[in-house]
């Protein structure tokens, strides 16, 4: 199929050129593919571990894909913003401190794009969306995640999202904490403490990505469950993305503006 496009100030009818960083990894490889395989994005760099950002450079790209490891995200992100190449990160890991450090580099170069999505998948986005919704209805709310046991971080970059978008809520609403009468406790039996919200990472065997938002409030609970069972429900958020990247300068963390949400 003829390749084209019109985004990332590309001549009209000229595909978007995308590098993707982590090429050779479980999300780097669905990336390439989809990449490669979708009619308006060229693949023109496949950066791995070890490989100089230079060829993203040499390549002519102007997004990048970053999908490697909470420690070289950053340096990868500084190093596309600071040679004018939008920046689409996957990547988990990255918090407060860290995004401010993105917003120093971008004021540099204001005409440059990074979007740091915690999950690609739609439905994930969505369930997120959805529990910032619930979240004011219920006292109690806790979150479980479930992934792969190769996972490098934990909790993963969706729960702690999803924990700060239902902490404000709660906020906003003028809840307190959750009831919890818990005075003796094995280390770690809680969970994580992410805002006030407690969140539990389950790594095993045969998973993807999958979690659950748990409320609670007299007699009654709601569950919000996403799974991914395949990387490849990730692509169409990152082609969104990379899609997207060109018209939306500055930092944006997590699709819902790129969904209309
Ligand atoms: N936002 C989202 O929707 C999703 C995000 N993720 C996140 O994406 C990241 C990658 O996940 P996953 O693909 O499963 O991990 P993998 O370990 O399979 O892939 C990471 C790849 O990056 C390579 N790598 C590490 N450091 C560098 C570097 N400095 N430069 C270039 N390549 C490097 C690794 O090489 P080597 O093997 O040699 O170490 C590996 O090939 C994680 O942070 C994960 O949480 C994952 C799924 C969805
Ligand atoms: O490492 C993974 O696999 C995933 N990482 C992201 C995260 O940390 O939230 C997104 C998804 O959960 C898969």
């Amino acid at each position: 199929m003829q390749k084209g496009c019109r985004h990332v100030n590309s001549p009209v009818g000229s595909p978007i050129k995308v590098g993707v960083i982590g090429a050779r990894g479980r999300m780097g490889s669905e990336a390439v593919r989809a990449v490669g395989d979708a009619p308006d994005t060229e693949l023109v760099a496949q950066i791995n571990r070890d490989d100089s950002l230079s060829g993203l450079v040499e390549g002519g790209a102007q997004v990048a894909v970053e999908l490697t490891h909470p420690d070289s995200v950053l340096d990868n992100v500084r190093f596309c913003v600071e040679n004018g190449i939008h920046v689409v990160v996957g990547t988990s890991g990255l918090g407060q401190a860290e995004l401010d450090a993105v917003r120093s580099w971008l004021a540099e170069r204001p005409e440059v794009g990074v979007i740091v999505a915690p999950n690609f998948a739609i439905g994930a986005v969505l369930s997120m969306r959805f529990a910032e919704l619930a979240a004011r209805f219920f006292e109690s709310a806790e979150i479980v995640e479930l992934h792969h046991p190769k996972k490098a971080d934990a909790p993963s970059g969706t729960a702690a999202r999803t924990a700060q978008v239902v902490a404000r809520a709660r906020a906003d609403a003028g809840l307190g904490d959750a009831p919890d009468a818990t005075t003796k406790e094995l280390d770690g039996a809680r969970g994580a403490d992410v805002d006030g919200v407690r969140v539990h990472s389950v790594r095993m065997s045969g998973l993807v990505a999958h979690q659950e938002v748990l409320f609670g409030t007299e007699g009654e609970t709601l569950t919000i469950r996403h799974d991914s069972y395949d990387r490849r429900s990730f692509m169409p958020g990152v082609l969104l993305a990379v899609r997207e990247i060109g018209s939306r300068p500055g930092l944006t963390v997590g699709l819902d503006s790129l969904l209309g949400l």
